[in-house]
């Protein structure tokens, strides 16, 4: 495949040449998976009115976070209105992403990349190194903070992009403080623990041309996002589908609004409550589609582990192993983009044990490994010791090797019922040393008599004494 990808042309280049009456067969996702169509939505898309959050009453800012919590746990997507960010500034930023798709092939190959990690790339499908069927998709994705990073073609792109990154992200930041209210935590609680001030937020412009047989074609595959909260605009024209109750759901987007979508590193931090939503983007034949989404994580450096407060004190275990934020970026961006099959590897621990254990101290084992690898060195402490005083007797087990799993649906994980501590032995008094008695001290003898000088008895005979007769 590396040749073919080597030499494949832009989707731009192939949807504009002559008499592209159907799709190259490599360009065929239904011969690699039967996807199922979408259909509009049962009930209607949870609606955020921004507004509420920064200026509403306190009445109005709970009521909001409620309605926050529900659609992060019941859809993973919301669409967000009055959020202050200018319709025109929206529109110049999508009009500045058709011209940098219309560039020349060379001009763009300028900006290719080589890295999955390098700031600035540009290409088409996903990962065509990687990939057998590709995707009806030219892309420009761009690391704009902690630095600001930008091709500097078309005239006047990066200005205008700036400050739309810095909108967003003033956006993005307020919704994550409610979503950390709405977990039940202080609002600041995530913004802290995931080292926001140092967020990585990525743009990413997909320009999806029409396509002469959009039933085959896939602009984009299923997949979740890696970061917290993915903020998606569009040209007014729809393709965003998402994945709800087990069926496929089109998006029919409010005029000036963010289609907002929880990503992987959301439903890792909540501990799975708040699931990372699938998507995928489908193609017409009739108009380009250009979206931009702006995906807002943790600091590359951050390791993000279940929130230790939602783990700690509400008696859970963890699911998910813990990972450096840019390690799980780079797997996901350098494979395939394949459904949540990069967030399952950190949740395989758990999975495995379920799927095999029949036995409660094998999943506790396990747990502990699980745990040895989280940050919280208090928990990890107290399984430990657990694991050592109470199943001393259990060997280590011997772990099949894992198939690529065809693994069940994840059942609620069952509440572990840790047994009570044993009890401390009282310790025994210890014996102490004999401690040998002083020895006598020696005896002051007299003092030795000093010897006085001998004071003559008799004067100097030649001593002459003056007569002391009378004259
Ligand atoms: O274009 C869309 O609607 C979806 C894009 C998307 O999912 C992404 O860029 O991650
Ligand atoms: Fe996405």
């Amino acid at each position: 495949m590396a040749t073919a990808a080597a030499s494949l042309p832009s989707i731009k280049l192939l949807a504009e040449s002559a008499d592209l009456k159907s799709i190259p067969s490599h360009y065929d996702y239904s011969k690699n998976a039967n996807e199922p169509t979408a259909s509009d939505p049962d009930e209607s898309l949870p609606i955020i009115d921004f507004s509420l959050l920064t200026s509403g009453t306190l009445d109005q800012r709970s009521k909001v976070i409620d309605d926050i919590g529900r659609a992060c746990q019941d859809w993973g997507f919301f669409m967000v209105v009055n959020h202050g960010v200018p319709e025109t500034l929206m529109k110049a930023v999508i009009g500045a992403c058709n011209e940098f798709f219309d560039l020349t092939e060379e001009e763009k190959r300028e900006f290719e990349g080589k890295d999955v990690l390098d700031p600035i790339r540009c290409g088409t499908s996903f990962n065509a190194q990687k990939e057998k069927v590709f995707f009806w998709r030219d892309f420009l994705k761009v690391l704009v903070h902690p630095q600001f990073h930008f091709p500097s073609k078309p005239l006047g792109f990066s200005e205008l992009s700036l400050e739309y990154c810095e909108r967003t992200r003033k956006v993005a930041r307020e919704l994550l403080r409610g979503v950390s209210e709405s977990l039940g935590l202080e609002d600041c609680y995530l913004d802290k623990a995931l080292d926001l001030d140092m967020g990585l937020q990525v743009f990413i412009a997909n320009l999806y041309p029409p396509c002469p047989q959009p039933e085959l074609a896939m602009g984009m595959p299923p997949h979740s996002d890696h970061g917290l909260l993915t903020l998606l605009i569009q040209n007014d024209v729809g393709g965003l589908q998402i994945q709800h109750n087990g069926k496929w759901v089109n998006v029919n987007a409010l005029p000036n609004s963010f289609l907002v979508n929880t990503g992987d590193h959301l439903e890792i931090f909540s501990n799975g409550k708040y699931k990372s939503v699938m998507h995928r983007a489908a193609v017409n034949n009739k108009v380009t589609r250009i979206s931009i989404a702006m995906a807002n994580g943790p600091s590359m450096d951050t390791i993000v582990s279940p929130a230790p407060k939602l783990v700690e004190d509400r008696n859970r275990l963890p699911a998910y192993v813990p990972m450096k934020y840019k390690e799980y970026l780079a797997l996901q961006q350098g494979n395939q983009l394949d459904g949540k099959s990069c967030l399952d590897r950190l949740l395989l621990v758990i999975k495995s044990t379920m799927a095999r254990s029949q036995h409660p101290s094998i999943l506790l084992m396990l747990s502990v490994v699980t745990l040895s690898l989280m940050s919280s060195s208090k928990i990890v402490a107290d399984a430990r010791h657990l694991l050592e005083t109470t199943l001393p007797e259990v060997p280590k087990p011997e772990l099949p090797e894992l198939p690529k799993p065809e693994l069940p649906e994840l059942p609620p994980l069952p509440k572990v019922e840790l047994p009570p501590l044993p009890d401390v032995p009282s310790l025994p008094k210890p014996e102490l040393p004999h401690v040998p008695e002083l020895p006598h001290l020696p005896e002051i003898h007299d003092l030795p008599k000093p010897t006085f000088p001998t004071i003559p008895t008799s004067l100097p005979k030649d001593i002459h004494f003056p007569s002391l007769s009378p004259p």
